[in-house]
């Protein structure tokens, strides 16, 4: 890290004074006139904060030698025996110690304080390997994941997962605890029929390549269909292991942080063990079309267990929308631009896209025993243009695919033959499962086919590895390259495309990237994008990449690593730690404004006090049977008969047979339902929003305001026939006083598309001068005569009771049960008024 010039300093000095004044006092969260009152104000500020504590900080840091948790914070490439570059040793250490800007508006003093981060994830960034009964050896994993996560040097980390392998004794499981320990690793001992069932069989053969298209087991894979539900059991029962060891060693105030499609039951188990948990998920693969997602046996289950979290991340837009879709048609949930809405909890929905460390990549080119694997693989490949391929031993990452485009190129473009080579470096992973084994031999026999047929006695035109590099001679690779080659299937990112432009700084070489790959949306300007399934496309893109002039490279480059070396691990890390604790700020807020819950014990009292009791009730929604997820499972017939819950009809007739209280069913719907359903009670019936009224004992009247214009309605029912003809599963009532279209079992985001045509059409359309009021409900739309509203009936209604009744003695108790839309708040207001 450079030191700033004094100039710079002063001017930061000059900016921490006016930053303490404006955010520093008092609570971050605090309510005057200066503290943020939006979420993107407080996001903003947050983010200003970490930027001024980044430049102002480190060089007095550097300059006082005070280099406590920043292993790395002078990194001048001649200190030290790796140049300031940290070896995997070191840079492990860099992830458990360090600085936090997170909670910096906490801090008086401007210094941030740690905050306390569990990253929980279903692999440890060491896997261990047995050398004794009680001895160790810690290699560094390999994987996007465990890259990225260890770039994050901001917080105070522990990691809690798996080591990757099987310790079934108590002496092991001490020892390696106590080594693991050193790294702040926590393991998680999982045995070997759990890592079968959980991580082999439900991870990696069912939920891994659902979540890449390639669907759920079929042909040979189809026998796992049938151990389906024994392999989901051991997955929640992994989980719920991982929860256990996250329980114990969780401190009030850490975040939680658990990682990928392993964990998507985790957030519910440590909801369920404290709702004060501040919990974050995030997926590293992509998530698919809600239609991909259908087709899996537990996809309710999961999708709820994920909603416990209070934050969810995806690398892009389209998978945290495809997400907050799934929730909406599988589980007919709200989706809202913030997220997944469940009776009035906010689970928050967004898209951080991950990064690298790209210092450490540009820092590592620049020590000697990488400078000097330049030098040989320089020599090695003289005369020669070299293609890069980095990949795990994965289908998802379009291995065969790539190997076939660069044959077709070779076959058509035969001057090429002896002036390129692909070097394709496949890093073996999860090798027990069988899909991976079959992998392995294709690879292998096209690999050989190809060098059989282009090869000559001294070369061959593919060099391929099955094996992991280390990261300097990684580096060096990716350095010496002129053009890579990234075909993913699908990849939920695909860091290697970004380590690859962080090391071409000289070289300026051109990457070829899958459009299927997330890294597609942030380095799509400066890649040539393919579609690797396309061959013929990614063959002629090879050509096109190789003969590419220099100033088109430089271009191109330059775009990309602008990208690369500012969207960090480090930013990826903290933006999402800050969103999170912004998250339950905003519950908090929200959960302040919530009505309170009616406090029972005390309304029980009152009740038995009173004389001259009244009961609202609504209908729909409170008194009936509540059908299952609406859209999917055919309910809709059972739900539009609208049936009084038979477990509340013994109670209904105890309270109505009560001399000392009147019931009076309030609801929207006509006549006709009401009577089918409490004809039998002694009870008032107020139908259509209060506009007819009857004593269950005598005839119907009418409450509705005198000259109610309702000459309207045909046009209405004319709009109403049209959308509902247009909109599958959705259908209309035709009452006495108003009319509703209902899309709640349609599909929902078709079912809003159309209501929003149909109000504008209403809104501006013929009966726009009618007095009507045109009411948008959660999934209906409902046009009534102005002045046909449950508040403004309840007064008629009350003046009927009283007079009837005769009654001489005030009500002194009021109780109203309702599922109260916006729309009835005026009858809110005016009971609220009533004396109790
Ligand atoms: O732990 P393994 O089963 O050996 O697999 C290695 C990791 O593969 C996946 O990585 C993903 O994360 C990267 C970083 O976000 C992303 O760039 C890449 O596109 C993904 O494939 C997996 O999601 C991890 O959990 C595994 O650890
Ligand atoms: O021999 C190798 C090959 C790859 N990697 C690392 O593995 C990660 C692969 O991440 P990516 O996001 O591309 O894909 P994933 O394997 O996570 O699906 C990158 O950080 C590579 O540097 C490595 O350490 N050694």
């Amino acid at each position: 890290m450079k030191l700033k010039s004094s100039e710079e300093i002063c001017i930061s000095q000059n900016h921490l004074a006016q930053l303490q004044t404006k955010y520093m006092p008092g609570n971050r969260y605090s309510f005057n006139s200066s503290t943020p009152k939006t979420r993107l104000e407080r996001l903003l500020r947050e983010r200003e904060l970490r930027k001024f504590n980044q430049s102002f900080h480190l060089p007095n840091e550097a300059k006082d030698g005070n280099r406590e948790g920043d292993p790395f914070g002078n990194d001048s490439p001649n200190e030290g025996d790796n140049g300031g570059v940290p070896n995997e040793e070191e840079f492990l250490e860099g992830f458990t110690t360090g600085r936090t800007v997170g909670d910096a508006f906490e801090r008086q003093d401007a210094r941030p304080s740690k905050q306390r981060l569990l990253v929980v994830a279903n692999r440890l960034p060491v896997s261990a390997v047995r050398k004794g009964e009680d001895s160790w050896q810690l290699e560094i994993s390999v994987g996007g994941l465990v890259s990225a996560l260890l770039g994050v040097k901001e917080f105070e980390a522990r990691w809690i997962g798996w080591a990757g392998v099987n310790v079934p004794d108590e002496i092991g499981q001490k020892s390696l605890t106590k080594a693991l320990a050193e790294k702040r690793c926590i393991p998680v001992f999982l045995d070997e029929e759990i890592v079968h069932q959980y991580y082999n069989g439900y991870c990696n053969n069912m939920l891994w390549p659902l979540f890449h298209y390639l669907g759920l087991p079929q042909e040979d894979r189809l026998a796992t269909t049938r151990s389906f539900q024994s392999q989901f059991d051991a997955y929640k029962k992994a989980n719920q292991m991982f929860a256990d060891v996250v329980n114990e060693h969780y401190q009030n105030g850490d975040v939680v942080w658990c990682h990928d499609y392993h964990l998507m039951f985790l957030p519910k188990c440590l909801k369920e063990y404290n709702t004060e948990m501040k919990v974050g998920w995030f997926l590293h693969t992509p998530f698919p079309s809600s239609e991909i997602h259908r087709t899996l046996p537990s996809r309710s289950e999961l999708l709820r267990s994920v909603l416990a979290a209070d934050l969810v991340g995806f690398h892009t837009y389209d998978y945290a929308r495809h997400f907050v879709s799934a929730c909406t048609r599988i589980l007919g949930l709200e989706g809202t631009p913030e997220g997944v809405e469940d009776q009035g909890k906010l689970t928050r929905v967004a898209a951080f896209p991950i990064g690298i460390d790209s210092d450490r990549f540009v820092r590592a080119l620049e020590l000697p025993q990488v400078q000097n694997h330049i030098k040989e693989l320089k020599e090695r490949f003289a005369g020669r243009k070299v293609m890069l391929g980095v990949d795990r031993l994965d289908m998802i990452k379009g291995i065969p695919q790539k190997i076939l485009a660069f044959e077709k190129f070779l076959e058509e473009n035969p001057n090429w033959r002896d002036k390129v080579v692909l070097l394709q470096i496949a890093v073996p992973t999860r090798t027990d499962v069988p899909e991976y084994q079959k992998l392995t031999s294709q690879v292998h026999e096209i690999v050989g086919r190809i060098n059989g047929r282009f090869g000559t006695l001294t070369t061959v035109p593919i060099h391929h590895l099955d094996r992991s590099l280390d990261f300097h001679a990684l580096c060096a690779l990716y350095a010496v390259t002129d053009v890579a080659l990234v075909t993913s299937l699908r990849d939920g990112m695909n860091l290697v495309s970004y380590e690859f432009v962080a090391c071409q700084a000289s070289k300026k070489g051109v990457l070829i990237l899958s459009e299927f790959a997330g890294a597609a949306q942030s380095l799509g300007a400066g890649a040539i994008l393919v579609n690797p399934w396309n061959i013929t496309e990614v063959a002629a893109s090879i050509g096109y990449a190789l003969n590419m002039p220099a100033d088109e490279r430089e271009k191109r480059h330059w775009h990309n690593f602008m990208h690369v070396t500012t969207h960090t691990s480090q930013e990826w890390a903290m933006t999402f730690v800050s969103e999170l604790n912004d998250t339950i700020f905003e519950a908090q807020l929200r959960t302040r404004q919530v009505p309170p819950l009616l406090p029972t014990k005390d309304a029980i009292e009152r009740y038995l006090q009173s004389n001259n009791r009244l009961l609202i009730l609504g209908f729909n929604s409170t008194l009936t049977e509540s059908v299952d997820i609406p859209g999917r499972r055919g309910g809709q017939i059972k739900e539009m008969e609208l049936k009084l819950h038979p477990d509340l009809k013994e109670p209904l007739k105890k309270l109505c047979d009560d001399p000392k209280t009147t019931v009076i069913i309030l609801s929207g719907s006509d006549r006709g339902i009401l009577d089918d359903n409490f004809s039998e009670y002694n009870m008032w019936l107020a139908a259509e929003n209060g506009m007819f009224l009857r004593l269950t004992t005598g005839e119907w009247m009418t409450t509705m305001p005198d000259n109610l214009n309702m000459d309207w309605v045909d046009s209405v029912k004319h709009v109403f026939e049209y959308f509902t003809e247009r909109t599958p599963r959705s259908h209309f009532e035709l009452r006495e006083t108003s009319l509703v279209w209902n899309y709640k079992y349609a599909d929902i985001e078709f079912g809003r598309l159309q209501a929003r045509d149909m109000l504008q059409h209403l809104w501006t359309g013929p009966i726009s001068n009618a007095s009507v009021d045109v009411v948008q409900g959660g999934r209906s739309v409902e046009v009534r005569a102005v002045g046909v509203t449950k508040g403004a009936a309840i007064d008629r209604i009350l003046g009927e009771i009283v007079h009837n009744r005769g009654m001489k003695a005030p009500i002194d108790y009021v109780l109203c049960i309702g599922h109260f839309l916006g729309k009835n708040f005026l009858l809110n207001r005016q009971l609220q008024q009533e004396p109790r």
